[in-house]
């Protein structure tokens, strides 16, 4: 930049050399270094610079030289300052020109095109040439208004001047019109399309931002499985809580804090988009400067970033308070927390902004869908266009009919109820759900006891048949599922690997019901067949993670316990056996009789160990 020799010339003020020194630095002998500490040049407390060494940093190295380097090697050609992607057009005017120096101003790149594009390109359009050699010169550009433009215009007119010293400069006519693809020689094009690849093709980072409970991971996940049902891309999340845990543990809740900690999952958000990765991040995020850190960092990187905004509002998160957290932060047990008292700084560039109250999770997640479809970034199916169950709703708004009331008349016995000799005229046809109201029990009542397994047709409905057959009305039983389409039917196959004497009309009745808190919180014991029923019913609902095992955990536990009754479960709760899946009960639906008769035998073998000490009156095991 001869012959300006420091940064802010007083004597060249549109020069825009500028350095921003924070004001403790300003006045001082300072050392400029390169990225890895490389000293590069001095710089005296006036400013004056004096040079070290070349600066050994970033690709193309080899073809970023000085005037005087470059003039040593090439003078005597024409120059020609490029500041894009050549087209074939361009690359003919300048043929006839014959040997040139093709000055790739590679500053910040272009709109469309990276720096280390734009020196790709302009190697690419040399290679077209019988005699170019590039030369690479770092020169930004400070701007889009009028005054930062002319300031630009005269800097690079200088810089040029400055490498071609009395050579001839032959700069190329203005673009009147953007360049199409088609307009580029073959080699260029291929550099243009792999640096700004389609918005399908680009790493791209999923941002969700919301309240403590607002459905972020909820949602998140949702979307992370059925990215990973479609197959053709890979995932990685980084979840607020799971992000806590590692990388960056041992932060508070401070403001600075939680800057450091959305900062961190930025840079690797922005990492795993630069490689064209897709990643799924969902912390709470509060503070739109940060937000605003992320989206920058990943799009410098060359990747996109989609804002979803969980706007669920806080009373509604509160309400929920799966993790009893708002509860201490009301009591002043948690400082600083988000939406009680820490601020939450709802963000005005969200790509889509979900309010999850009332709705569904398939429901909302469609809202996101829709968006990133519009987007061009991902297409995916709505809800309504897949196969159900996949994303099923484990706590969809529950509908005041959807809990068995206390007072629900018992169902008139039907013909082959009353028929069957071996049903105790006590026992109620199969109901959907435990009868009890939401209120403590009396110490002598029959427990309740709900089954779990992931439909309600066939493991669940099983081992509610057996245990009523073999206790009676001791217990309490009933029978939901995880996803479940209301209405169906108890799978005939498993059906029949019943005891002989369950009768029929039981079977016939029965239609499948899916989990809510409510049952949960309404049962004693909720005994389900494989641990991710557990680790599901868990998350919805931790309060209740006491008394939720799986059959084959609680045979484990309380083996060897002489308790019995409440005593035995409020034990159970705190001597649980790990649920390992070896314990698990494998779905044995529509795989044929051989892995229904394998489960049934299972699940009657459990039972037998599992049921008697749950009984109250001593007369009945
Ligand atoms: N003081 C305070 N404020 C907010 N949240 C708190 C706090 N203390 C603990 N937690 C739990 O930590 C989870 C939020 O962590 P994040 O990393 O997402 O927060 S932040 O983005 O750094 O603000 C958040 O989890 P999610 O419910 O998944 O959002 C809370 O469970
Ligand atoms: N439509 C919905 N979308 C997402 N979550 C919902 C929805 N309806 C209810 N929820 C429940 O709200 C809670 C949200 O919790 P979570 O996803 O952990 O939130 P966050 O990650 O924002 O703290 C879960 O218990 C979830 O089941």
């Amino acid at each position: 930049m001869a012959p300006r020799d420091r940064f802010d010339d007083p004597q060249n003020p549109d020069a825009l050399v500028t350095l921003a020194l924070p004001e403790e630095l300003q006045g001082q002998a300072l050392e400029l270094v390169d990225p890895e500490g490389l000293p590069l040049a001095r710089m005296a407390p006036d400013g004056a610079l004096t040079a070290l060494t070349h600066a050994q940093y970033g690709p193309f190295r080899r073809l970023h030289l000085s005037p005087a380097r470059a003039r040593e090697a090439y003078a005597g050609r024409a120059w020609v300052p490029v500041d894009d992607a050549l087209t074939t057009d361009e690359i003919d005017r300048i043929r006839r020109r014959g040997p040139v120096v093709l000055l790739a101003l590679v500053g910040a790149g272009t709109s469309t095109l990276s720096r280390v594009a734009l020196l790709r390109a302009t190697l690419a359009a040399a290679d077209a040439l019988p005699d170019a050699v590039v030369v690479a010169v770092p020169l930004a550009s400070h701007g889009d208004s009028d005054s930062a433009r002319t300031a630009d215009a005269r800097l690079r007119d200088q810089v040029v001047a400055t490498y071609a010293a009395g050579d001839p400069v032959w700069p190329l006519p203005e673009r009147r019109v953007a360049p199409a693809p088609s307009d580029f020689p073959a080699a260029v094009a291929e550099v243009v399309r792999r640096d700004r690849p389609a918005p399908g093709e680009q790493g791209l980072v999923l941002f969700f931002t919301g309240l403590s409970g607002s459905g972020k991971s909820t949602l998140a996940q949702a979307l992370m499985d059925l990215i990973l049902e479609h197959g053709e891309r890979s995932v990685t999340s980084l979840d607020g809580d799971v992000v806590r845990r590692n990388l960056s543990a041992g932060l508070t809740f401070s403001k600075a804090d939680r800057e450091t900690n959305i900062r961190r999952i930025g840079w690797v958000a922005a990492e795993i988009s630069r490689h064209g990765g897709l990643a799924v991040c969902s912390p709470i995020a509060p503070f739109a400067q940060t937000r605003a850190e992320v989206r920058e960092m990943v799009e410098s990187a060359g990747g996109a970033f989609f804002l979803v905004h969980v706007a669920t509002p806080v009373e509604e998160c509160e309400r929920r308070d799966r993790k009893g957290l708002y509860a201490k932060a009301r009591r002043g047990e948690i400082p600083e927390f988000t939406g009680i008292s820490s601020p939450y700084e709802e963000p005005d560039d969200a790509d889509v902004r979900v309010d999850t109250t009332g709705r569904s999770i398939p429901d909302a997640l469609d809202d996101v869908i829709r968006a990133l479809a519009a987007s061009g970034h991902l297409d995916l199916p709505l809800s309504s266009q897949r196969r159900l169950p996949d994303v099923a709703d484990p706590v969809a708004p529950i509908a005041p009919t959807s809990v068995t009331p206390a007072t629900a008349p018992t169902p008139a016995p039907t013909a082959e109820v009353t028929s069957t000799q071996a049903t105790p005229p006590q026992v109620r046809p199969a109901p959907t759900a435990p009868t009890r109201a939401a209120q403590p029990a009396a110490d002598d009542e029959p427990l309740s006891v709900l089954f779990v397994c992931t439909a309600n047709v066939c493991r669940s409905p099983f081992m509610e048949f057996t245990a009523r057959q073999m206790v009676g009305t001791s217990l309490d039983v009933a029978s939901t599922g995880t996803h479940v389409h209301p209405g169906s039917v108890f799978d005939r196959v498993i059906g029949e690997f019943l005891p002989a004497d369950v009768p029929q009309a039981w079977l016939k009745r029965f239609r499948s019901h899916p989990v809510s808190s409510e049952l949960v919180e309404i049962a004693d014991l909720v005994l389900t067949a494989e641990a991710s029923h557990v680790e599901r019913l868990v998350n919805d609902n931790p309060r209740a993670f006491r008394k939720i095992f799986t059959l084959g955990q609680w045979v484990e536990t309380v083996a060897g316990s002489d308790l019995r009754g409440r005593a035995l479960i409020e034990w159970a709760g705190d001597n649980r056996a790990p649920a390992t899946p070896e314990q698990d009960i494998p779905d044995p639906y529509r795989r044929g009789r051989g892995p229904a008769r394998q489960a049934a035998e299972r699940i009657d073998e459990l039972m037998q160990v599992a049921l008697p000490p749950l009984v109250l009156d001593r007369n009945l095991d």
